[in-house]
């Protein structure tokens, strides 16, 4: 009987040295069972995650492989990580994999034996299915890449504090998703969640916003207006771009944050705040305080507690899931049916550096599907800076300094090396059909290396 369990897009990355063995392993559990690929090498396989992030690893443990079990833990948390070891294998290497809290699996393999072994831990840690995905999406935050798990930790625990705090981090990262993240866990969910984006206001205007006026304040001001403080009462209020509020403001919002109260523009009588205050900023407010932009107590009463939201960069192995998730969410807008993004595309949204984050990330992927006229989101649907970035840049300096056929010559031939000469690969890397990189091998007289050049 086939195992449910086990769906059809349980991936599996599967490390040996030996090719023989690589393909003996593909043909006993085939891709009807698993989305499967084989790599010779620990280098390989750190790389291939970053594109397949596996849910099952299983890898020959000779050499550095020990080490590599826990380095491909925090690529994969959540992942099931089996080692593959040999009958001669000594009792103090299997001590060590069982007490890594890692499973084994014996060579010769008997499939029958490693099929149970993979549906009792799916099973067992219930990560299959909708239980795992689950995992990957705290509130409306999509990642799970251990900085991001650690970011998922302290929002849980400050959330129950009624404590300021400060989120950090450049532009795009999520500090919002944060600030709604912590509001909707905290006791105040059933209460407003107001947010005030300090950069738009003047310097006039902000305190009207934040605080309110009184009728007759100042020409213009027909009616009582309440302010942001007020309207979040009993609830979270976000002060987004903390940095650009002005220094005057910046001394009434200290007033409010040490005693609770404030007064309106124009007004004489004190009133009182309930809110949770949630700063965000994109800027380097220490630095700031020391040009004094910013007022230092105010900075150590709004930093009570920070959490910091790592770029993508350096978040990378999030982005095939990212990517997913913008697609599905894009495709159902737009109206189209994009199944894939093929690991070409994938591996060239990995190469980006991304400097506007998970924003550009988005923007990218809806821009691809508007033009995608396929099933699949090839690379020419990619926008040309992200294209751009896919070769080394000492290389692309090279090219440039060469004739055109003898740059167009070097490029194939750096991705024939790339893909190992999988020639569906490199035509896919290049954008262009198989026929032409054919005939263009021919043209320029390409030739395969010899194994052992
Ligand atoms: N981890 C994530 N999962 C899903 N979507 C995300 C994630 N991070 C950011 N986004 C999306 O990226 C966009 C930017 O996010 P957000 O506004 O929270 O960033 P920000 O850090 O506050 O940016 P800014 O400093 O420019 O205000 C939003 O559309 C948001 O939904």
């Amino acid at each position: 009987m086939k195992e449910n369990l086990v769906s059809l897009q349980t991936r599996l990355l599967f490390v040996h040295e030996e090719r023989d063995i690589r393909h003996h392993f593909c043909e006993n559990l085939c891709a009807e069972d698993f989305l499967l690929k084989t790599v010779p090498d620990s280098r390989e396989a750190l790389k291939v995650l970053k594109i397949f992030p596996a849910d099952i690893v299983m890898l020959c443990i000779v050499g550095d492989g020990l080490a590599l079990l826990d380095e491909i833990r925090t690529h994969i948390p959540d992942g099931i990580i089996v080692a593959v070891v040999n009958n001669d294998t000594s009792k103090e290497v299997l001590n060590a994999v069982k007490l890594g809290g890692y499973n084994y699996v014996l060579m010769p393999f008997d499939f029958g034996a490693i099929r149970e072994l993979i549906r009792n831990r799916l099973l067992k840690t219930s990560f299959e299915g909708k239980e795992r995905r689950k995992r990957y999406r705290f509130e409306n935050l999509i990642g799970r890449n251990i900085k991001m798990l650690d970011v998922y930790q302290k929002v849980n625990d400050v959330a129950v504090a009624n404590t300021t705090v400060l989120i950090t981090g450049e532009t795009g990262t999520g500090k919002e998703l944060v600030a709604e993240a912590i509001h909707s866990r905290s006791a105040r969910k059933s209460g407003p969640l107001i947010r005030v984006n300090c950069a738009a206001f003047t310097e006039t205007l902000i305190n009207s916003e934040l605080f309110g006026y009184e009728k007759g304040a100042f020409s213009g001001a027909m009616a009582l207006k309440k302010g942001c403080f007020e309207l979040a009462d009993n609830g979270t209020i976000l002060l987004d771009e903390i940095g650009d509020i002005p220094l005057q403001t910046q001394t009434c919002l200290l007033r409010l944050l040490d005693s609770g109260s404030f007064q309106r523009v124009g007004g004489v009588k004190t009133l009182k705040t309930n809110s949770r205050i949630i700063c965000a900023t994109n800027l380097d407010l220490w630095h700031m305080v020391q040009e004094k932009l910013f007022r230092e107590d105010l900075f150590y009463r709004i930093n009570v507690v920070s959490i910091h939201m790592p770029p993508l960069r350096e978040r990378k192995s999030d982005i095939p899931l990212l990517a997913r998730y913008f697609l599905k969410k894009y495709c159902g807008q737009i109206g189209k049916d994009i199944s894939h993004i093929p690991d070409s595309t994938m591996e060239m949204l990995h190469r980006y550096d991304w400097p506007g984050n998970v924003r550009e990330l988005a923007n990218v992927i809806e821009q691809a599907v508007v033009f995608c006229k396929r099933k699949e989101l090839a690379l020419h649907n990619l926008p040309l800076k992200v294209r751009e970035t896919s070769l080394p840049k000492a290389f692309i300096l090279n090219l440039a300094s060469r004739s055109l056929p003898d740059a167009a010559s070097a490029l194939i031939q750096n991705v024939l090396a790339e893909t190992g000469w999988n020639m569906k690969q490199a035509a896919e890397k290049l954008d262009i059909a198989r026929g032409t990189l054919y005939s263009k091998i021919k043209k320029y007289g390409i030739e395969k290396p010899r194994s052992g050049d």
